[in-house]
């Protein structure tokens, strides 16, 4: 692709047609085909021809971590933590932190010092590997095909590579794509720490319909001679997990809730989000530990670096609340059945702590996820069961992910991977809508083109019914929650 002009927004075009088209999609699916060790030798392949082995990511001192949920919030609180030793001179002097997927801006997946790469440094590393790429299109060719380039999640994650290595960038925080194994992020081969969130079942094409299943590819990240650390899992993860170790011979730690966070102040205050500090404690102080040998774990209570930096993270679109004049918003990127119930259950107490609080409306899509319906049941259970009254949502909106009524998607969220017509026809939502309005016919459920214009009906509504304020919760997708919380902030919110 010849680019005369090569700013943020031609980078996000560029990328853009770096998605996978949904035909193809399909395609792979009817066929039964699935990522496999290919996907990693490709990497291997891609990374030779942007100049580099993955011997040269051990400069990068990289603490991966892999799950099903809570990845992005444990990678954000080793980041936190890392940073307050880096403020006080005894952390590294760079830190990279790489996740998925973006809420607002592609370029928040790539991080130095906690902050999103710049629109001009993004663009500027984007260029540079489309540039080596096409230069060297034929290195290689024996692991990857001549002349070609990573798909979307790939390029993303190779650029990452070629950011922190030119910025020498000297501990990194990675969060695996999907699954582990087979994941892009898994060229790694001597991480300084390696950690298994919270297992449950997602992805389940490519990765299996089980959690012993999805737990092998997950344990597929952890590294002999590099500490692995999980916290309490299901049984039939753990056996996966512990056996996986024992194979690859690597010293597997199964931590429980750690007892020195009594009296730290972790937001929200659930036992998930405990468990995820807990994992993020011992990711840290295996990470300094190898930066700094002289730093030694207290076993008895943590250290004002560790407490500051767990307190302090920030991690957005989880658990957000805005307060308008005429609605309370409750925001938070719940996408599959167990983090549903936990956001659910998030906002039910929220609620609960504001007993004169006005109705309850429910903003909600999820895209592209059949399985999705299945989801609705246990959200409308939770927030009825928890009110004394009984009510659960009087109105429910059902919205597809474009972001304005006027303009479409923002570009950081065009995405080939959906069926344009389901999206056009709101196929998915006329299915949450029929399966809602059996859950609780008293609601009101509604279907809505877009976020904005869904976010305008929960105020007008609010609006002309006064009294005290309405209680809204926006949930089911990141996309959803990324584009409503750029028109709850009236700006990019980055
Ligand atoms: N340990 C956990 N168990 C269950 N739910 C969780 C856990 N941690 C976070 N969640 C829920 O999952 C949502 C997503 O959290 P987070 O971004 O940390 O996960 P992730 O693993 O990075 O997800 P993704 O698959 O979208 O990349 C949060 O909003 C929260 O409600
Ligand atoms: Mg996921
Ligand atoms: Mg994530």
């Amino acid at each position: 692709m010849a680019m005369a002009s090569r700013t943020y927004n031609d980078a996000i075009d560029a990328l853009n047609t770096l998605q996978t088209p949904y035909a193809v999609i399909e395609a792979r699916r009817k066929a039964g085909i699935r990522p496999d060790a290919a996907s990693v030798r490709e990497m291997r392949g891609y990374l030779a021809r942007i100049g580099y082995s993955p011997k040269d990511l051990d400069r990068l001192n990289i603490v991966h971590v892999a799950g099903t949920k809570g990845k992005g919030s444990t990678c954000a609180f080793v980041d936190s933590i890392l940073s307050r030793y880096q403020r006080s001179g005894k952390g590294p002097k760079k830190i990279g932190l790489f996740t998925s997927p973006h809420l607002i801006a592609v370029r928040e997946r790539i991080r130095i010092n906690s902050t999103p790469l710049s629109e001009e440094l993004f663009a500027k590393y984007f260029f540079e590997v489309w540039d080596r790429l096409e230069a060297n299109s034929s290195v290689a060719s024996d692991m990857v095909a001549p002349g070609s380039k990573p798909i979307y999640a790939r390029y993303l994650t190779l650029m990452s590579f070629h950011v922190f290595l030119s910025e020498d960038v000297e501990a990194c925080v990675y969060e695996t794509g999907i699954g582990g194994e087979y994941d892009a992020t898994n060229v790694v081969e001597r991480p300084v720490a390696t950690g298994i969130t919270t297992l449950g079942i997602d992805h389940v094409f490519v990765l299996g319909d089980t959690v012993d299943k999805i737990a092998w590819h997950k344990a597929g990240i952890m590294k002999r001679g590099s500490p692995a650390f999980t916290i309490e899992q299901v049984p039939e993860a753990d056996k996966v997990l512990r056996d996986r170790a024992v194979e690859k011979g690597v010293d597997l730690t199964v931590l429980g809730v750690d007892p020195r966070l009594e009296g730290v102040n972790i937001r929200p205050d659930a036992l998930f989000q405990k468990k995820n500090a807990s994992l993020a404690i011992a990711l840290a102080e295996a990470a300094l530990k190898r930066l700094n040998p002289s730093f030694e774990r207290n076993p008895e209570r943590l250290p004002q670096e560790f407490i500051e930096g767990l307190e302090q993270v920030v991690w957005r679109g989880r658990c957000e609340v805005k307060s308008e004049d005429r609605v309370i918003w409750h925001v938070d990127g719940a996408h599959t059945v167990d983090s549903l119930k936990m956001a659910a259950r998030w906002f039910a107490g929220e609620c609960a702590a504001r007993p004169d609080g006005g109705p309850k409306v429910l903003i909600f899509n999820q895209q592209g996820r059949s399985e999705a319906v299945g989801f609705l049941e246990g959200l409308c259970n939770t927030i009825k069961k928890a009110d004394p009254t009984g009510k659960g949502f009087e109105h429910v909106i059902f919205c597809t992910n474009v972001t304005y009524a006027a303009t479409g998607y923002k570009r950081d969220f065009v995405n080939h991977q959906y069926n344009p017509e389901d999206i056009q026809k709101m196929t998915q939502q006329k299915l949450f809508a029929e399966k809602w309005s059996s859950l609780d016919p008293s609601a009101n459920v509604m279907l809505i083109p877009s976020i904005e214009e869904a976010i305008n009906k929960a105020r007008e509504l609010a609006e002309s019914a006064g009294g005290p304020q309405w209680q809204a919760l926006i949930t089911g997708s990141l996309h959803l929650v990324g584009g409503a919380l750029g028109i709850l902030e009236r700006a990019d919110a980055l």
